[in-house]
């Protein structure tokens, strides 16, 4: 037997959902440049679960189901409340909120693929409700419903914050969504394929991957850049800290990268995305920071950042609170998920890999007072 710690270059399935190629990242063959261009979330969505960008009218059909489907049973309000708010993690709340829609789905346990597919929308609408609800909920505040005349980003800003965006904003935040959507086999798709393979239900391989998402080597990334960016506190302090944290051997959160080695092609567009919202209402000090940073590493480490580095900085200018960061990148991800879980169950087969058993050889058990 061979072993590849992390799997690392291992090709586990075969996908025709999204690519990364030569550093270029496509969803079912467009680049993500273009998609953040010219689409919008919803028809990105639309496009990871049917293969195809949507006509105008099958658009408005799926923006009206995907509004249609956003209000959560009142139940997962009522359960928030009673959560310790002075601590829980939303990562954590959300874990348990998705797990528990699927409590309250009539189709839960259904396998068809029309079933699957309802499924998949009802997830994705009420994923933002149920991140913006429990936001305003430890804030002692009562949830705002969904307006359904709003498209799916500005909903979710609306919904947390209780009155209309900015059209930058919306804009700016409904981009990042598409950039957040889908990427391969990163570990937590990885995770909701593995669980949807025992034929388990999407609700258990939505939580599953969202539980994945939440590490800090993972989507939880974005959250602790932020807190470095807070620690650091200043320009002038980023060489003492990125310094010390090298020399200490400590992982720089929002750098690196299992596959891209040349830089992530996301990372771009967002630095170019944080600058402009710094620019419009910030005071543009955690862009200077990150720059700062970003140069600093590339020279005494030649890393590169990911999608995570400069997606904290727009968040944060975006006025979402830091721990909120990895919830919105579930958001999105979930559309990606959903697609992965679909295409694992038209052409499914138990993963099940093996361990080289390297412990104790065989060996007897001692009568407990001989050990
Ligand atoms: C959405 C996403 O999930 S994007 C990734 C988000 N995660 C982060 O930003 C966390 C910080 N980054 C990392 O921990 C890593 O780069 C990962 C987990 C993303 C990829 O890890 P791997 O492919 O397993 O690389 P690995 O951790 O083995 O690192 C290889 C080498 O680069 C170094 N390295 C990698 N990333 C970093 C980093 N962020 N800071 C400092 N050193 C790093 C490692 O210390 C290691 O050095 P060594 O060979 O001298 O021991
Ligand atoms: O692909 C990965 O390993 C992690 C990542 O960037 C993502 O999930 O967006």
């Amino acid at each position: 037997m061979t072993t590849t710690r992390g799997l690392e270059g291992v090709v586990a399935t075969t996908s025709t959902i999204s690519s990364i190629k030569d550093d270029v990242l496509t969803y079912r063959g467009y680049s993500i440049q273009d998609l953040a261009e010219r689409s919008t979330f919803e028809e990105v969505v639309y496009l990871l679960w049917n293969g195809e960008l949507p006509t105008t009218e099958q658009l408005c059909s799926f923006k009206r189901t995907l509004a249609e489907n956003a209000r959560v049973p009142d139940e997962l309000f009522t359960f928030m409340k009673k959560y310790p708010l002075d601590y829980v993690h939303p990562m954590a709340v959300l874990r348990s909120a998705v797990s528990n829609l699927g409590i309250y789905d009539p189709d839960a346990e259904r396998m068809d693929k029309q079933s699957n597919k309802d499924k998949a929308v009802r997830i994705q609408a009420k994923i933002a409700t149920l991140v913006a609800g429990f936001s305003r909920i430890r804030k002692g505040l009562e949830p705002v419903p969904p307006n359904e005349s709003l498209g799916f980003a500005a909903n979710f800003l609306y919904m947390l914050k209780g009155c209309t965006p900015t059209e930058v904003a919306a804009e700016m935040f409904d981009k990042a969504l598409i950039l957040h959507a889908d990427h391969e086999l990163n570990a937590s798709t990885f995770t909701a394929r593995v669980c949807v393979a025992t034929l388990s239900d999407m609700y258990s391989g939505i939580t599953s991957a969202i539980g994945a998402l939440k590490g800090p080597l993972h989507g939880g990334a974005n959250e602790q850049v932020m807190h470095m960016l807070e620690k650091i506190g200043s320009i002038e302090w980023v060489d003492d800290y990125i310094l010390n944290a090298l020399e200490n051997k400590k992982k720089i959160m929002g750098f690196g990268h299992r596959v891209y080695k040349n830089g992530d092609p996301r990372a771009r567009i967002l630095k170019t995305m944080a600058k402009k919202i710094s620019g419009l209402q910030g005071d543009g000090k955690l862009y200077d920071m990150s720059v700062k940073i970003e140069n600093l590493i590339k020279e005494k480490k030649g890393l590169l950042p990911n999608t995570d580095f400069y997606s904290a900085t727009l968040y944060h200018e975006l006025g979402i609170d830091h721990d909120l960061f990895t919830p919105v990148f579930a958001i999105s991800r979930t559309s990606g998920w959903a697609a992965h879980i679909m295409e694992q169950y038209n052409d499914n087969r138990l993963i099940r890999p093996r361990a080289e058993y390297n412990g104790a050889r065989l060996r007897k058990v001692a009568p407990i007072d001989q050990r």
